[in-house]
């Protein structure tokens, strides 16, 4: 039987997402692949299968680092509702506790010092490096992602969260889950409509309302965030130049926030030149944007390579691809990895990095970042 991508008009309930190798709720809907027809652990493969019509829809995740296996399937049916998942009554979750800091909190402070000193230095061309560190979280009991994507949801008032199966990428990722709730749209593809929505650049939010909102006007004015969120663009703005006709980009981010932090945010949109490049070709054409890696890409890439190892599918990207080329692209952050297990969880969060940054705030910032899953699985901290 042939493989289809069905509009539907009901929501999905956060139950049936159960044995489902990809979910992404939206704000303006959702996307769940059910049965699988194929799996590539190989980007282009997958591109040139979806090309020349042998798989109808893709969907998965990139790996931070764009040598490493993807984790895509070609599902047999890659169902579309207009709503995001209902987590109306999202089920009880067994008591989830960090159990490790990798690294050790001094640790990071220190990998941020020694970036800065690149970072000053006047004979490095490193402008800006993202840093990141990881939680170990155990559950008392298994865990289910489709509980936890149910809370992520639950727990957003943007209603977006992601669970997306990682066996596709070889024996390493067998079982293991990628789960989180992420704010940044890296590409959407709808026709020959391009959109994008990076972020960069970050405060915390207050529980006084005007406390709050002199926090986001602090952070609106702030020229380290603001130079911090020109790397994002320029280099936005290099791949997609050449890719689209009509590329809009306001010349100021403006704000938008989470529940846990205000960040400045770009909408970027534009008409594509050539109606055969796809989503996924979109997707793996903009990644690693200096959001989550740095810039220039290649030394950033090599420090953070040399500093925290391989980070996996942390800071890669979620998404989707159909057969007409149209689909949507996420920033993997505010996301943790389930192990086969269904006990052992690892969060992550990092931080853009330039010459005028604080090691202290730096190391609150990814604090406040693994909020969106501490506090959405009701981790005590
Ligand atoms: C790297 C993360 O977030 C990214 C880094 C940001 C920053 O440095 O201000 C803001 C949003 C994201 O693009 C993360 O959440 O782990």
């Amino acid at each position: 039987m042939q493989s289809s991508v069905v509009d539907t008009p009901t929501p999905d309930c956060a139950e049936r997402t159960v044995a489902r190798p990809f979910v992404l709720s939206r704000p303006h809907g959702t996307v769940v692949a059910e049965g699988i027809d194929d799996r590539f652990d190989c980007a282009d493969a997958a591109a040139a299968a979806l090309r020349t019509g042998h798989v109808r829809a893709l969907a998965g995740a990139l790996p931070f680092d764009p040598a490493h296996p993807v984790a895509l399937t070609a599902p047999h049916t890659l169902r579309r509702t207009s709503t995001p998942i209902g987590a109306s009554s999202p089920a009880g979750l067994p008591a989830i506790r960090v159990v490790h800091t990798i690294p050790a909190e001094e640790t990071h402070i220190d990998r941020v010092t020694t970036a800065l000193a690149r970072l000053r230095s006047a004979d490095d061309d490193l402008v800006k490096v993202v840093l990141a560190r990881a939680l170990r979280l155990r559950s008392e009991h298994p865990v289910r992602a489709a509980d936890l994507i149910a809370r992520l949801v639950g727990n957003d008032p943007a209603r977006n969260g992601f669970a997306v199966d990682l066996t596709p990428a070889g024996d390493a990722w067998r079982g293991r889950q990628l789960i989180g709730s992420s704010p940044e749209v890296l590409i959407r593809r709808r026709g020959d409509v391009v959109t994008a929505h990076p972020l960069a650049g970050s405060a915390p939010r207050h529980a006084d309302p005007a406390a709050d909102r002199a926090a986001a006007e602090r952070l609106a004015a702030s020229e380290k965030n603001l130079a911090e969120h020109a790397h994002v663009i320029r280099a936005l703005r290099a791949v997609l130049e050449p890719l689209c006709t009509d590329l809009d980009i306001p010349d100021l981010p403006s704000l938008t926030s989470t529940k846990q932090l205000w960040h400045l945010g770009t909408p970027v949109s534009g008409r594509l030149r050539d109606r055969s490049t796809t989503a996924l070709d979109l997707a793996l054409a903009v990644h690693p944007t200096p959001a989550i890696c740095g810039t220039p890409t290649e030394a950033a890439r090599d420090f953070i390579r040399d500093v925290e190892g391989d980070r996996g599918f942390y800071a890669g990207a979620v998404g989707w691809c159909d057969s007409d080329g149209d689909g949507e692209w996420m920033v993997t952050i505010r996301c943790a990895v389930l192990d086969a297990d269904g006990t052992t969880l690892t969060a992550y969060a990092g931080g853009g990095i330039v010459a005028d940054s604080d090691p202290a705030d730096e190391l609150a910032e990814t604090s406040i970042k693994f909020g969106t899953v501490l506090d959405a699985f009701g981790v005590r901290r």
